[in-house]
């Protein structure tokens, strides 16, 4: 049995399956905790790789590996490869201001040009979760960081290249689907735009080499990261296009993941230019299209409302479902650590409809899985009238184990909603492109598609209508 290796480190923690190349049965999987935060020095996520590859058995008799990670992190090299300082995370919202900035420009003052532009030009249009905002705010804030920045690389990037003992910065790699979410690489041409680099930062560092999807990417070094040495890497690429790998998903599939971030995506064959900035056009893992919107807050607001109610996710769920559809007007806006979709970076969350009739936990529990959905189905509003057609929903992410989030999904979001059994997806893709990284060829192996349950429940209109009522009326307010 030939064996291959898979990492997801995303923002809460890393995790590693070992499978088997041909078949795709899972042998192995181990995982660690990330810190915190939404800045994390590098040397956490180069820690906790360490003990999930340890726990996961090793990578001693595994051919090849790939590594899946969380997007957009700004990782800041100097010229001896050294961390300058530590990276912000997609969630850190500091940089909203560099993206005002950044559109302006481009349009020269013009908002609706500045977005027109940066979406012809990059796919997207930059709100703080993009490397290329980050890069801004460092040379505005932090100039002598950004002067001794001589190379900048993806949270996933890094890992990759640290994985192959770091062997200089001409040796960093990525692939489309990561560098997609920088806002200096065009989905359209394939190339880097150095120029919307240079104009944030101030000068052009080494970027990472984008690699084909299957296209290797060295070789593991024995003792950086893993006891033992010798297997293949693959390019890996972003989580979201690792979990579009690993779960199949093929034009007409909408994933939807409830991490801590919550992604809308879909998989085209052509690029996407949404100068509403509410779509970002992304590429995938297999020479494919992305579009996805994304959200700051998803099973954090369950985390956060089991915080408050001082129960667990099991009990949250069990409440939720014992509340009425509506929650009896109580309507939470789940904005709670401000919110990227809508570009909200300095909200707060609210809670409007609150009576004694709503004041228990099962209305807020209620209140907080149907704001998580409705953001997401704003989300999935915008995939689809983008022309991409929806055929199937898929549920995944830890958000996915909540029993309440699988049932009132479908009645929120209209539409049935699939749900493959727990698992790391992201992982699992990255492991699927270290397959076709060893064996070549043009496609990836094909794996058994996973079983799936489908929920299916009438729709509930009035619920997105009077959240939207809430939602617009709190961004009057902010
Ligand atoms: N049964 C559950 N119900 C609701 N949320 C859950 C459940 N299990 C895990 N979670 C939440 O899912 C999140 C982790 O999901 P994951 O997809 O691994 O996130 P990420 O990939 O962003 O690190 C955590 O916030 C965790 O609390
Ligand atoms: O910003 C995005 C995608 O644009 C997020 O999807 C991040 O990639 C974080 O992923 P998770 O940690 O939630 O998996």
């Amino acid at each position: 049995m030939t064996l291959v290796a898979g990492v997801d480190s995303s923002t809460q923690s890393c995790k590693v399956v070992v499978r088997d190349a041909e078949s795709g049965a899972l042998v192995r999987e181990g995982r660690a905790s990330h810190p915190d935060g939404t800045e994390v020095d590098p040397a956490a996520w180069e820690a906790a790789l360490r003990e999930a590859i340890d726990s996961a058995g090793g990578l001693g008799d595994v051919a090849a590996v790939a590594v899946g990670g969380q997007q957009h992190g700004m990782v800041c090299l100097d010229d001896a490869g050294q961390v300058v300082r530590p990276a912000l995370l997609w969630n850190d919202t500091r940089s909203a201001g560099a993206a005002t900035d950044l559109i302006a420009e481009l349009g020269d003052g013009d908002d609706g040009a500045g977005r027109r532009a940066w979406a012809d030009a990059v796919g997207l249009v930059p709100v703080a979760s993009f490397t290329v905002t980050k890069l801004r705010w460092l040379a505005q804030h932090e100039p002598d960081n950004a002067a001794r920045t001589a190379a900048v690389a993806l949270p996933h990037d890094w890992l990759t290249w640290k994985l192959a003992g770091s062997p200089g910065l001409d040796a960093l790699v990525t692939d489309r689907g990561d560098a997609s979410g920088t806002g200096y690489w065009s989905p359209f041409t394939g190339d880097y735009r150095t120029d919307l680099l240079e104009r944030a930062l101030g000068h052009a560092p080494v970027l990472p080499r984008v690699l084909g999807p299957a296209e290797r990417a060295g070789q593991v070094a024995a003792g950086a990261l893993a006891a033992d040495g010798g297997a293949l890497l693959g390019p890996g690429s972003g989580d979201n296009a690792a979990a579009a790998l690993g779960i199949n998903a093929e034009p007409g599939d909408v994933v939807l993941s409830i991490g801590t971030s919550g992604v809308v995506s879909t998989v085209s064959t052509t690029p996407s230019a949404d100068p509403s900035g509410t779509v970002a056009g992304f590429a995938d893992a297999t020479g494919n299209f992305l579009p996805l919107v994304v959200t700051l807050n998803a099973a954090r607001v369950l985390d956060a409302t089991a915080r408050l109610l001082g129960v667990d996710h099991d009990e949250l769920s069990r409440l939720a479902l014992t509340a009425p559809a509506g929650s009896g007007g109580l309507v939470m806006v789940p904005y709670l650590e401000g919110e990227r979709t809508p570009d909200r970076p300095h909200a707060t969350g609210a809670l409007h409809g609150l009576t004694l009739a709503t004041s228990d936990p099962a209305h807020l529990a209620r209140a907080a899985v149907e704001g998580l959905l409705c953001g997401l189905a704003d989300g999935l509003e915008a995939i689809a009238a983008l022309g991409n057609p929806v055929r199937r929903v898929l549920l995944v992410g830890g958000g996915a184990r909540s029993e309440a989030v699988r049932r009132l999904a479908p009645a929120v979001l209209g539409v049935p909603v699939l749900v493959p059994p727990p698992g790391e997806y992201v992982a699992d893709g990255a492991a699927r492109q270290a397959a076709w990284t060893l064996a070549g060829g043009d496609t990836p192996p094909v794996w058994p598609t996973t079983s799936t349950e489908t929920y299916e429940a009438d729709a509930v209109p009035h619920v997105r209508e009077r959240y939207a009522e809430v939602r617009d009326m709190t961004a009057a307010r902010v």
